[in-house]
């Protein structure tokens, strides 16, 4: 398994935000690092392909390579980016919100609530998705509010940065996998091709003791990779360790590494094989609690035009095809082969009033 490097990285965040608790149990979940990543080294090979089986989330140290320490650069002046938007009034905000226009990118406020989350808990994050295809015209922009557009060379930087990024993933897993094609999953992930890919700036305030609030309801998500980057405990994923398998464990934020994890679109390719875990937001722990949590996510969607079903190795003749998470998967009644287009708008009409 790849080691953690020994960098240190000294951020303009450092210092800034009270600690995670110490004696807070956390995911022990891989630390892969960048440049061994990017230099292929077998090891990290492995260890990637271990990580996306089993916990299907790890930590990708950004420090010790030069595209990964500007993606890290980036991030923080995005979080600046965040604070500056979010205290923007609620009205200017809302003009923005896409699930009225029924558009992929734009602003969700916090209050939503999502449709098969049982206990029908509001959240309290609201966020603005900016699309790939709006920052580098390869689709007519959707609106956005001044802050974000004159935000735009940043936004750009860190979409290219992170989709490469995402990039060297895949083209690890695809070795992982024994594929003869080290593109076959980047070929459904092209940059330059039209897709559901976006920044997210996410703002989660403090919960309402006295009310029944969860920070994001638990989800999948819908794409192909997501790189995270945030600095407040409170995301949370499903332990993996004997005994407590499947209870809710922290993933604690480290200064310098982000937190990727594979969404439901790399099932579909991979047949089963790779895992697109369940993962939710609540209250910071300890110290953190009651303050304002700003994460920066990119997520990598396929290509609108790429069909969602397994490729290379995983279309293996006469095994049957897996039903991708969530609830539109399981209405699935016939064999139809969805376009990622067509399935990613099936899977907002589902969680229209919810989030990823
Ligand atoms: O804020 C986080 O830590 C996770 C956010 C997330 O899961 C999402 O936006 O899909
Ligand atoms: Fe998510």
């Amino acid at each position: 398994m790849a080691t953690a490097t020994t960098t240190t990285l000294s951020t303009q965040l450092d210092g800034t935000l009270p600690p995670f608790p110490e004696s807070l149990n956390h995911a022990p979940i891989a630390e892969i690092s960048s440049r061994k990543l990017l230099a292929k080294d077998p090891e990290t090979t492995t260890a990637v392909w271990k990580a996306c089986q089993t916990y299907g989330f790890f930590y990708l140290d950004m420090t010790d390579s030069d595209p990964g320490s500007k993606l890290v650069t980036d991030a923080e002046q995005l979080y600046g980016l965040s604070k500056k938007t979010f205290a923007l009034p609620f009205e200017e905000k809302d003009k923005y919100d896409f699930r009225r226009r029924k558009a992929l990118f734009g602003y969700k406020p916090s209050g939503s609530v999502k449709k098969t989350d049982a206990s029908q808990r509001p959240d309290t994050t609201e966020f603005f998705n900016v699309g790939k295809d709006c920052l580098f015209d390869v689709a007519p922009s959707n609106p956005y509010p001044e802050v974000i557009q004159d935000a735009r060379p940043l936004l750009r930087d860190f979409c290219k940065g992170a989709h490469e990024m995402a990039m060297d993933i895949l083209r690890t897993l695809a070795r992982a996998a024994g594929e003869d094609d080290e593109e076959i999953f980047v070929n459904l992930n092209r940059f330059e091709e039209s897709s559901g890919d976006h920044v997210r700036l996410t703002l989660k305030r403090p919960s309402d003791e006295s009310k029944s609030e969860i920070g994001l309801a638990s989800h999948t998500d819908f794409g192909s990779v997501t790189i995270l980057f945030n600095w407040l405990g409170g995301l949370q994923i499903e332990s993996r360790t004997p005994g407590r398998i499947g209870e809710w464990e922290y993933v604690k934020p480290m200064p310098g590494k982000a937190i990727i994890n594979l969404g439901d679109a790399m099932v579909s390719f991979s047949n089963g094989a790779l895992k697109s875990a369940k993962h939710r937001v609540v209250e910071s722990p300890g110290p953190q609690a009651g303050m304002e949590r700003v994460s920066i996510v990119y997520f990598v969607r396929p290509t609108h035009h790429s069909l969602m079903k397994p490729v290379g190795k995983f279309d293996g003749e006469g095994a049957s095809r897996i039903r991708v998470g969530g609830k539109f998967a399981d209405n699935i009644v016939d064999e139809k082969v969805y376009t990622a287009k067509e399935w990613l708008e099936e899977r907002y009409v589902q969680l229209s009033h919810s989030k990823e």
